[in-house]
């Protein structure tokens, strides 16, 4: 709703009423795969990702992100942090029992419910930060690019591994890595699947700060969104809008046609024979 809003018009400050009243964060109408914690003291929302096991980006669990974005958005928070409520995972990324053989409708709304919620996290008019707390591969570190800062603990694993397996990434999820990394770094970085350790994620940017412990990191990352203090909030959300624009408008120039293509890229055999070997080795890692 509020996503649909933004696309019609990204320079627009949110136009939407929101009608819940401020710290009323219920979990409403979704599945409850997120909770939402509103700190009283500085008005921060921490959303935390509770799938197990790993925080798959399943259907339900992208829904219930997009629509606690917009109810944090709603209440007028002072910021949003992102975790998991697992302190391995941050998030696998996409659900790959998704991706093999799949109910070509399904597909499509599988496909479409990731694309808005990468733009309800591209979009969102209040500071953000990821206090990533587990490893975060593929889909796990594009929600962490779209956040404004990330803040990761040690001896974990984040990146877009997506060519080890045969995967392509659409140009709109390239460019989230992109708009953190450089694009010599991305371009390697891409083409050989690589993951980063912690310290290897902040050596090249790909992180803001090293935490030692999940608390240390929420820390970290209220203090960032901190930092926004003395900026008009209503210049600050403009401002972030006109610095995504190109980006956003990558998207939403043509949002079918990206589905098209990766409907038809999921289907050919090539991906369906690369993930199989992918589930295949998950599998066997036991
Ligand atoms: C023009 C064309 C354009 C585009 C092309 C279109 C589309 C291509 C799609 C490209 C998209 C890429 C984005 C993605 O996000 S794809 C998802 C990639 N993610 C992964 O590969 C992560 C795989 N998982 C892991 O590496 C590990 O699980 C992890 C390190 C996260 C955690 O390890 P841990 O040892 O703690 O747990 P496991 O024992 O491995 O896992 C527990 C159970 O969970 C299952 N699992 C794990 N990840 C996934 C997943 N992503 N989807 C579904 N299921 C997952 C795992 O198999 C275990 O299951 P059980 O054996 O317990 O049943």
């Amino acid at each position: 709703m509020l996503r649909n809003s933004l696309i019609g018009s990204l320079r627009q400050i949110k136009p939407i009423l929101c009608s819940q009243s401020l710290r009323s964060l219920s979990n409403g109408a979704n599945s409850g795969l997120t909770t939402i914690e509103v700190d009283d003291k500085s008005g921060i929302a921490t959303l935390s990702m509770n799938l197990p096991p790993v925080n798959t980006l399943t259907l339900n669990l992208m829904h219930d992100l997009i629509d606690s974005i917009n109810q944090i958005e709603c209440n007028k928070s002072r910021g949003l942090i992102l975790t998991s409520s697992n302190d391995k995972v941050f998030s696998a990324g996409l659900d790959l029992k998704e991706l093999y053989k799949p109910d070509q409708e399904r597909l499509k709304e599988f496909w479409t419910i990731f694309q808005d919620l990468w733009l309800a996290l591209h979009l969102c008019g209040i500071p953000t930060a990821a206090a990533i707390n587990g490893h975060a591969p593929a889909a796990g570190c594009i929600m962490a690019t779209a956040c404004e800062y990330r803040v990761m603990l040690p001896d974990f694993v984040i990146g877009v591994h997506a060519t080890r397996f045969s995967f392509l990434v659409s140009k709109w999820m390239m460019l989230s890595y992109q708009s953190v990394l450089p694009r010599r770094i991305v371009e390697r970085a891409l083409n050989q699947g690589k993951l980063f350790s912690t310290q290897e994620a902040l050596e090249v940017g790909l992180i803001d700060e090293v935490a030692g412990s999940k608390k240390e990191a929420l820390a970290q990352c209220a203090a960032f969104i901190g930092t926004f203090d003395k900026a008009n909030p209503i210049a600050r959300t403009l401002t972030k809008r006109m610095c995504r624009d190109s980006d956003v408008t990558e998207l939403l120039r043509d949002r079918a046609g990206d589905l098209r293509a990766c409907v038809d890229y999921i289907n050919t055999p090539l991906f369906q024979e690369g993930l199989s070997a992918h589930l295949e080795g998950l599998k066997e890692k036991k």
